[in-house]
């Protein structure tokens, strides 16, 4: 009998016990491997080829040290195998080779010229400033810090971005990247969302990507990018968009709706209730008019189903613990807040993949 109370008859359980465990342990090496692979531009370099690529063709097109050629082969075998790039016959190829790398959905989706890119959002989350706060995550728990970002940095997010540049850069891009992707379907999917609107405020809406979205495609709703000072204090009014500088706790300019996307995840309830009650104020003093809010965020899942659908929503929750004060809801969690923030009724579209729009009424 062994440490573990193993006596022969468990060697098996054990040994997938072990499995699984390294298979944990080496889940970085999925992101790592992603990340090196668009700094090498390789689904760029792929998707120029425009046929399949051999080894030999993707070898010399990139720029890598001759020492190293004889791994592009292993990077590739480990990127093929997580869904980013496939195997397809080579007809009539002068090296030998029979077969060559494809993009696949995945892939194409971190070409650099691609507005939908989620690039710019890999390069933010796999950035060492916010890989740090993960390895003070435990420390954290042991002290009354706000968030792990607070323990690695000694300063929390906004202040941090406040005086390095390149954060703040890399956070805005990264918004500005999934903006595009999830406003585009909004604006194809959801257009009755819109109907009937005259004016809309994007609180937390950042450099004004969904904002100028919005304003295009409903040329006669007035938007307003409502976003902190520092971050709207250089964007000119264009049209039928303004950009105003202020602060959500405090209050939020009246109009018929008040858009709030990727903003409620970041913070905790209490602070969620503020800011929710800030925006009935603002739909509600519309003169006399009443409107909605218009949430997009993640509802949790709490049925088994797909089991990568739900690992990817456990995994923002466990973001929003580490960088900033937030959380991801579930249905009953979401219709708490709005209960005690005044509203009476609420309508749920999940149409973004993992994330819904939730429309809340006075
Ligand atoms: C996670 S980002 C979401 C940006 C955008 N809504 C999107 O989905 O792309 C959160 C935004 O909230 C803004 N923000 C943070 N605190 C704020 C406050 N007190 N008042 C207004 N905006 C705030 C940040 O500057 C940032 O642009
Ligand atoms: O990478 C982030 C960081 C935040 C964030 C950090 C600190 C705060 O006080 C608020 C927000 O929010 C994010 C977010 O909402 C998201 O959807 C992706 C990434 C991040």
């Amino acid at each position: 009998m062994d440490y573990f109370g193993n006596n022969g008859e468990h060697d098996n359980e054990l040994l997938e016990a072990q499995a699984h465990a390294w298979n944990h342990i080496f889940n970085f090496i999925n992101s790592g491997s992603l990340k090196c692979a668009i700094q090498l531009g390789i689904p760029d370099v792929i998707h120029e080829h425009s046929k399949p690529m051999t080894l030999t063709k993707l070898v010399s097109a990139l720029p890598i040290h001759p020492s190293k050629s004889g791994c592009v082969y292993r990077l590739m075998r480990m990127l093929i195998h997580s869904g980013f790039f496939a195997l397809q016959k080579v007809p009539e190829n002068e090296d030998q080779e029979q077969e060559g790398y494809v993009l696949t959905n995945a892939s194409k989706i971190l070409l650099k010229d691609c507005p939908l890119s989620v690039t710019p959002f890999l390069l933010a989350m796999l950035d060492p400033i916010l890989l740090k706060p993960w390895d003070c995550f435990s420390t954290w728990f042991g002290n009354d810090d706000s968030t792990p970002f607070k323990t690695a940095h000694g300063m929390t997010f906004w202040e941090h971005a406040g005086h390095e540049p390149k954060l703040n850069h890399f956070f805005n891009e990264a918004m500005a990247s999934d903006a595009r992707l999830a406003t585009s379907v909004v604006i194809h999917k959801c257009k009755d969302v819109f109907e009937g609107l005259e004016t809309l405020v994007d609180v937390g809406g950042g450099t004004g990507t969904v904002s100028k979205a919005i304003s295009k495609a409903f040329p006669h709703l007035e938007c307003i990018d409502f976003d902190l000072p520092h971050v709207v204090a250089d964007l000119k009014d264009d049209g039928n968009l303004k950009y105003v500088g202020g602060d959500m706790f405090e209050a939020i300019p009246p109009a018929d709706a008040i858009l709030l996307k990727w903003i409620l995840h970041d913070w905790n309830d209490e602070e969620c209730v503020k800011i929710l009650k800030k925006c009935k104020e603002a739909i509600t003093s519309n003169g006399g008019k009443t409107g909605k809010v218009i949430i997009i965020d993640m509802m949790m899942e709490n049925k088994k189903g797909n089991e990568e659908s739900i690992e990817t929503q456990l995994f923002f929750d466990m973001l929003m613990m580490v960088l900033a004060t937030g959380k991801e809801r579930d249905e009953k969690e979401w219709a708490m807040l709005f209960q005690e923030a005044g509203f009476t009724d609420y309508k749920i579209t999940p149409i973004l993949g993992l994330r819904s729009l939730i429309e809340v009424y006075p």
